[in-house]
C-alpha cells in the first residue's frame, strides 16, 4: 500500500464518471463532499497487499493515527488513489481494504470520510504547508519485499 497524506485547511470532490465497470454504488448525497482542518490520505492498495489485506489495514491505521497526532488532525478523508502504484491490487480487494481503514478509523474516535471508489472525481485541496503537512508512507504485509 502507498499512502500520500497531506495536512488540508480542507478537501472537496465531485464525482464525474465512472472509472470501473462496476464502481462502488454511492448516494446522491455521496456525489460530493468536503471536509475542513482535515488529514487527506490518498491511498493505492497494491497487489502484494493481497497477501494479508488485514495486516495492511492494520499498519495503515498505525501510521494514519501516528500522523494525526503529529499535526494534531482530528478528521481523516480516505481517498482512493490508483495512481500511487504501477501494481495495483485487484478492485474488491482494495475496497475492502479502504473500508475497513475507514471503519477502523472511526472506532478510534475520528471524524472520517471516504471518497467513493471507482470513479473520476474532481477535487480540491488546500494543504497547510508546514513541514509535515506532506508525508508519504510505504506498507507492505510480512514477508512481502517493497518493490
Ligand atoms: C481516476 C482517479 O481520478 C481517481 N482518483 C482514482 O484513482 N480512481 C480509482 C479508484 O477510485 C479505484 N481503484 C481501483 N483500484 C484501486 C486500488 N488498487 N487502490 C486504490 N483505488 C483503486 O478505481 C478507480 C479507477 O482505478
Amino acid at each position: 500500500m502507498r499512502m500520500l497524506l497531506i495536512h488540508s485547511d480542507y478537501l472537496e470532490y465531485e464525482v464525474r464518471d465512472k472509472a470501473l465497470k462496476n464502481p462502488e454504488p454511492i448516494s446522491d448525497e455521496q456525489k460530493r463532499g468536503r471536509l475542513e482542518e482535515v488529514l487527506a490520505v490518498f491511498m493505492s492498495v497494491e497487489k502484494a497487499d493481497e497477501s494479508n489485506p488485514d495486516e495492511v489495514v492494520e499498519k495503515a491505521v498505525k501510521e494514519i493515527k501516528d500522523v494525526a497526532s503529529q499535526v494534531k488532525a482530528e478528521r481523516i478523508f480516505v481517498y482512493p488513489f490508483a495512481h500511487l502504484s504501477s501494481e495495483l491490487a485487484k478492485p474488491d480487494i482494495a475496497l475492502k481494504v479502504l473500508q475497513k481503514i475507514e471503519e477502523k478509523l472511526k472506532e478510534e474516535g475520528f471524524e472520517v470520510k471516504r471518497a467513493p471508489f471507482g470513479y473520476y472525481k474532481a477535487f480540491k485541496l488546500s494543504c497547510k504547508g508546514h513541514p509535515l503537512a506532506e508525508l508519504s508512507r510505504t506498507i507492505v504485509p510480512s514477508g512481502e519485499a517493497v518493490s
